[in-house]
């Protein structure tokens, strides 16, 4: 298994770590457009490997694409990050070209690769190199959803007093400030719904929080978070090296899914080795639809832009 990182700032750093931590992959390549960057990351990882042990092997690369041959999945993490009072929507004139540009190249060199979008705005990433590569929708996959659940796991544990791990909770829609919803009527804690537990104004707070998850991380840090995306991203990409069908909220190219058609949005898919395999359909609300809606046509908008840039 050889999967390929494009980017080699904080997130792809972070995810290629992980990645070679837990032996996910047999060979991983780092690659950037800053000169000497990601060879030197990934020289800094492989000094681990004495340290921790793992057998990986991992090599930096400046923009040869010729180094990421045949990979088997591909992460793409290259693009602006937002500032402090940034919306992630505002990445789009600069992230668009370089997401086109990346996926162009590397299926030169991997055209049988899986493509995970982390660049944002990512719902409107992931729809540009599906309908920029043509490629069989089940091998482009958005990772949104699954650091936004894990967030809103965070949020509730800490006011339920419980471990994340024990919780059961998705985020469906965009992953924007305004478009993701936190499921809380169909969140448990060990099969038992968290409402039962938690006032309405705790609710409240804890679906707020988990929106904005992103915005006050990038106020505290001054850039957006890494630790979180970058163990997403390997999450997903062990769960198709791995083959293991597990479930997580990805932006998947919707068809008619959840009364959407020609968008990709977050929805719960299981995802194995060949890329998302199923959508599942969840009966949300009538509040959970109107919001599904809303998102869409929020993401939609976004999606038009690209036609204007
Ligand atoms: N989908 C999600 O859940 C999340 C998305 N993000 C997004 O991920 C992206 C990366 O964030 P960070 O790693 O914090 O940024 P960063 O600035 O630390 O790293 C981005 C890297 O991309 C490289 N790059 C730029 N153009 C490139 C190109 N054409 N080819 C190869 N490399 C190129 C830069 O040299 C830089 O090293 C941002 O767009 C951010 O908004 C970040 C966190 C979560
Ligand atoms: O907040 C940002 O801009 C980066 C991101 O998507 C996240 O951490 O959720």
């Amino acid at each position: 298994m050889k999967v390929t990182v494009v980017g080699a700032g904080a997130v792809g750093a972070t995810c290629a770590d992980n990645i070679v931590r837990k032996e996910i992959a047999h060979e991983v390549v780092l690659l950037d457009i800053k000169e000497g960057f990601a060879e030197g990351k990934a020289q800094d990882m492989m000094q681990t490997a004495a340290l921790l042990g793992f057998d990986t092997r991992i090599s930096g690369s400046t923009g040869d694409y010729a180094k990421t041959a045949n990979s088997d999945i591909v992460v793409i993490t290259s693009g602006l990050p937002r500032k402090p009072g940034m919306t992630r929507e505002e990445l789009i004139g600069t992230n668009a070209g370089i997401v086109k540009g990346v996926v162009g190249s590397i299926l030169k060199y991997s055209p049988n690769a899986i493509i995970i979008i982390i660049s944002n705005p990512m719902d409107t990433m992931t729809y540009l190199a599906l309908t920029a590569s043509e490629l069989p929708k089940n091998r482009i996959i958005g990772m949104g959803g699954a650091l936004d659940s894990a967030r809103f796991r965070y949020q509730l544990s800490q006011h339920l007093g419980c471990s994340p791990a024990d919780l059961n909770a998705i985020v469906v829609g965009g992953h924007g400030d305004t478009t993701m919803i936190p499921l809380i009527s169909k969140a448990t804690w060990n099969s038992v719904p968290v409402t039962k537990y938690l006032s309405a104004d705790q609710q409240k707070q804890i679906v707020s929080d988990t929106m904005v998850g992103g915005a006050t991380l990038t106020k505290l840090i001054g850039t957006s978070a890494w630790y979180a995306p970058g163990a997403a991203g390997a999450a997903l990409v062990e769960t198709i090296a791995r083959d293991e069908k597990k479930l997580f909220t990805c932006c998947v190219y919707l068809d008619g899914e959840y009364g959407q058609s020609d968008i990709c949005l977050g929805v719960p898919v299981v995802i194995g080795k060949n890329g998302w395999e199923k959508i599942i359909e969840i009966d949300l609300n009538e509040e959970e639809k109107a919001a599904f809606s809303k998102s869409a046509d929020a993401v939609r908008n976004m999606n038009d832009v690209l036609k204007t840039l």
